[in-house]
């Protein structure tokens, strides 16, 4: 079960999912960025994990999305994650890998969701609504930000977190679990 996984930043997610998912099973077969330098694409080199730049307008170093799905056709791409990526899918890739693309996203959606909710900006929001839950939720990538149909969701109790940081660390720990077990279950046809 060959998984792409798209990154822009640190990488945690990227690095949980490759200790974490079966390798019987999964392998992580792509990792695409939109930035040339960041933890996760060190990762990536580091596994030897075939890296792609991805951009809207190609150039020599950055390729664009028609040129990305040939080389997903070509490397049997199963399952598309987008693990922190921060910018967004056009339709035409959504179309061509429908249903096959999930997202996993900092809180309980559909609340703490859409344009510009993504990294801190989210645990800020959370931590303003003095809610005392937040959580971490996966769902399929639909043409409108954070909006997919839910495939996984968990609850965590944040009444002692004393700052949006603290809610940051409180779920990146939940994702960390959530996110494999979700692809692990994807891997054996599951969902
Ligand atoms: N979209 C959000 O961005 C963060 C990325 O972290 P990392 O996987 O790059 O460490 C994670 O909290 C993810 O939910």
């Amino acid at each position: 079960y060959n998984v792409a996984v798209f990154v822009s930043g640190k990488g945690s997610n990227l690095r949980s999912l490759f200790d974490n998912t079966d390798k019987n099973f999964v392998r992580i077969a792509a990792v695409v960025s939109n930035k040339k330098n960041c933890g996760a694409v060190d990762f990536a080199n580091q596994n030897s994990i075939p890296v792609f730049f991805i951009a809207e307008k190609p150039d020599d170093e950055f390729i664009d999305y028609k040129t990305l799905t040939q080389k997903f056709y070509d490397l049997k791409i199963d399952l598309i994650v987008l693990a922190g990526f921060l910018k967004k899918i056009p339709d035409d890739f959504i179309d061509a890998f429908n249903k096959r693309i999930i997202n996993i996203h900092p809180a309980l959606l559909p609340k703490f969701g859409g344009k510009g909710m993504y990294g801190m900006n989210v645990h800020k929001a959370v931590f303003e609504s003095k809610g005392k839950f937040s959580g971490a939720t996966v769902h399929f990538v639909d043409k409108i930000f954070d909006h997919g149909e839910i495939i996984a969701q968990v609850k965590v109790d944040i009444s002692d977190c004393r700052s949006p940081e603290e809610i940051a660390l409180k779920v990146l720990e939940i994702e960390h679990n959530l996110l494999p077990s979700v692809v692990n279950n994807f891997s054996k046809k599951l969902y």
